[in-house]
């Protein structure tokens, strides 16, 4: 069954009239893509590689969910991950890491962010997850908030030379 067959009818149903939410698949490639250029740098992704990440992904499906919100004339408008990380500590406790969270510019506003973040957090939850976690600009900070996440520390990062 799919992850998002499951969601909360108050996920589903709180979507914009026509928009609806499903996993990733194979065909998203352009339009997904074009969604993330509103977070970062996305890089002239080919076939091949789109299709060896999207097949690793897939392979993957315990530890990866990637979830997109179609607009009402189908088009992918917001997009974000799920990783689940295996631990040894908290009894082998499961973590869910919330990334790459974007939706296309002329949707935003539309809480269609807050339904991604509640979605993730239900696939996360239901995995088993003891905490989901995120990185974020200081000017996201107040929309975590609204989807329930608490400041937590500060984010460090090493940047390799790729
Ligand atoms: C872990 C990561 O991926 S961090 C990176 C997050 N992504 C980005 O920065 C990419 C560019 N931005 C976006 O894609 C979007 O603007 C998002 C994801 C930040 C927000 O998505 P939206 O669909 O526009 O937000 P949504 O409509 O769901 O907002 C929910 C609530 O948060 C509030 N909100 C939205 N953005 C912000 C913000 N930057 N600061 C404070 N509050 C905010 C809204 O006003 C709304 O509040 P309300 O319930 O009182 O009306």
């Amino acid at each position: 069954m799919s992850k998002t067959a499951s969601l909360p009818s108050e996920i589903t149903t709180a979507l914009p009239p026509g928009y609806t939410i499903r996993e990733l698949q194979k065909k998203d490639k352009a339009e997904v893509l074009e969604v993330l250029t509103v977070l970062t740098t996305v890089g002239d992704i080919s076939n091949a590689a789109w299709d060896e990440r999207f097949e690793y992904i897939s392979k993957h499906d315990d530890t990866y969910t990637i979830l997109c919100i179609l607009d009402d004339k189908g088009r992918v408008c917001a997009t974000g991950s799920l990783i689940v990380e295996r631990k040894f500590i908290r009894n082998c406790g499961l973590v869910g890491h919330i990334e790459d969270i974007a939706v296309a510019r002329d949707q935003q506003g539309k809480k269609l962010g807050l339904r991604m973040i509640n979605a993730l957090d239900y696939i996360a939850e239901k995995a088993g997850c003891y905490k989901s976690i995120l990185d974020c600009s200081e000017s996201n900070r107040g929309f975590y908030e609204k989807c329930g996440f608490k400041f937590a520390g500060i984010e460090m990062a090493r940047y390799y030379n790729k």
